[in-house]
């Protein structure tokens, strides 16, 4: 796969659903406006669809073309919150418009910036609400270059017919190995010595203070993090038990438990490792720290909303816990430097870190390859593989020929649509076509060959009329 950027191509496009930018077309190309119709200096009454410079191939046949939705210097995108360097490089190799920003922006500075942009790229801190995401007015997808999508209005993003995607395991290997650290650093309460030894204090003790082979480590969501992270203990000599609400293979010889319950009775670390939901939210209260056994230790890495933070400060005080690991937090500092305050600061035995879960080069890295290349794959060929709100759909590469485009259409999944654009695409050439849903959203894609551009105009139209569109793009 390639994606060395193309000469200029104007496409007739909404790739965002809104007005597309004005056409560029370099010298010599024949460009296609918004509406479909050809312009620009160099517009004939011929078919306006160049042969595409051979730069590069897609779904690796040297006949493939590549797609583009229209001239890419016009793509714009708004990177947030430090997205890694990979990323920023292979998105302006595209020739888009790439504007970055180190931190998370304030709600009224986001809501102006994000009116006018294709595509915004962010981390965990953003909050893209059903507000901010109103206010986006092209705006065609989103890139979280992290794991969670909590952060997003999923289901407003999906009703515009917002492309979502993540990076759904690309610092799982950094968060397990943050809290095999602190398993071993929670049991031997090095927190407390490290803050003791740094303000002169020498204090030897090895009271309440273990080795972690032998002791079991329960964990809270046995995906991506909780499964690596089991392998990683019992290499270390822990029991691994697990719950999980789906019904799951144990890797090595951890075991999955019956109900949490369970799991936190019989647990001498208890690690959480679910996405924020309704049913995640609060899982871990009062009630649940009463069952954990004395001296025990908590260990959160997942969302600041799953545990009831003043009920963790409360049996840590009292000495019910053992000592706590928390990396995240149901508010946290909008950027560095911030003030953080919690109920769990000055608790003892207990490790406070920033959100650094997935913090390290390596998943920073791979994060921004990944989703970069999805992002890039949706806007200049329309495939919605790896997205957490559409249904997955792609084809294989379009021939490299004069006047063949392909058609991408989001719509509502109602009865009859099928039918509707099977008429409007009935006298003309269908090489492939390939649909899906997801529950009230769907996603087509057809590659339509030997069309005119009146042709293109046309369908393009037609398939924009229909009651159930969403969004139609034409890449060609
Ligand atoms: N601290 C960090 O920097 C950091 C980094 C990466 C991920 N995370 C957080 O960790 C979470 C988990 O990541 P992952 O990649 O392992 O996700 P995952 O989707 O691979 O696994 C989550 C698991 O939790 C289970 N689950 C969901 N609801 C549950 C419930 N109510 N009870 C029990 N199990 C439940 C799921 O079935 C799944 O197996 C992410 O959603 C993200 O919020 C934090
Ligand atoms: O969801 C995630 O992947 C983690 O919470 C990490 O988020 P971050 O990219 O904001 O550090």
């Amino acid at each position: 796969m390639s994606f060395a950027p193309s000469t200029a191509r104007v496409m007739p496009n909404n790739v965002m659903n809104t007005p597309i930018p004005s056409p560029q077309g370099a010298s010599g190309d024949t460009t296609i406006n918004v509406n479909g119709i050809p312009s620009g200096a160099n517009a004939t009454a011929g078919p306006g669809i160049r042969r595409r410079d051979r730069q590069g191939s897609f779904g690796g046949s040297s006949r493939a073309k590549v797609l583009r939705p229209f001239n890419t210097a016009n793509i714009k995108i708004l990177l947030l919150e430090n997205v890694n360097e990979t990323a920023v490089g292979a998105l302006r190799a595209q020739g888009y418009q790439v504007e970055t920003h180190a931190k998370a922006l304030a709600e009224d500075v986001l809501m102006e910036k994000i009116k006018d942009v294709h595509c915004v790229g962010i981390r965990s801190k953003t909050k893209l609400t059903k507000k901010i995401l109103d206010a986006a007015e092209k705006l065609g997808v989103i890139g979280c270059f992290c794991i969670g999508t909590n952060q997003v209005d999923l289901e407003h993003a999906t009703s515009k017919g917002i492309a979502v995607f993540n990076s759904p395991f690309s610092n799982s290997r950094s968060v397990a190995e943050l809290v095999i650290a602190e398993i071993v650093l929670l049991s031997r309460q090095l927190g407390d010595r490290n803050n003791e030894m740094h303000q002169g204090i020498w204090s030897k003790v090895s009271a309440n203070c273990y080795e972690i082979r032998g002791k079991t480590l329960g964990i809270i969501g046995y995906g991506h993090i909780g499964s690596q992270l089991s392998v990683l203990a019992e290499s270390m000599g822990m029991r691994v038990i697990f719950h999980d609400v789906a019904p799951l293979m144990p890797l090595g010889t951890s075991k999955q438990v019956h109900s949490l319950n369970e799991l936190l009775e019989k647990s001498d670390f208890v690690t959480l490792h679910v996405p924020e939901t309704e049913d995640t939210m609060n899982m871990i209260g009062e009630n649940e720290l009463s069952r954990m056994k004395q001296g025990s230790f908590l260990i959160n890495a997942s969302r600041g909303t799953v545990v009831v933070i003043p009920a963790l400060a409360k049996a840590l005080k009292s000495g019910h816990l053992g000592g706590a690991a928390v990396d995240v937090f149901p508010k946290e500092p909008a950027a560095n430097g911030k003030f953080f305050e919690s109920e769990l600061i000055g608790c003892p035995n207990t490790l406070l870190t920033p959100h650094i879960g997935g913090s390290t080069e390596e998943a920073q890295s791979m994060i921004g390859v990944e989703v970069s290349q999805a992002l890039i794959k949706f806007i200049n060929n329309g495939t919605s593989i790896g997205a957490v709100n559409l249904p997955e759909v792609d084809l294989r590469a379009i021939r490299d020929e004069e006047n063949s485009i392909r058609l991408c259409y989001t719509h509502s999944n109602v009865p009859g649509v099928l039918l509707r654009i099977t008429n409007i695409l009935a006298e003309h050439n269908v090489d492939k076509q390939f649909s899906d849903s997801k529950g009230k959203i769907a996603y087509l894609m057809a590659d339509i060959s030997d069309v005119t551009p009146e042709q293109i105009q046309d369908i393009y139209r037609r398939v924009r009329e229909t009651p159930t569109n969403i969004v139609t793009r034409i890449l060609y």
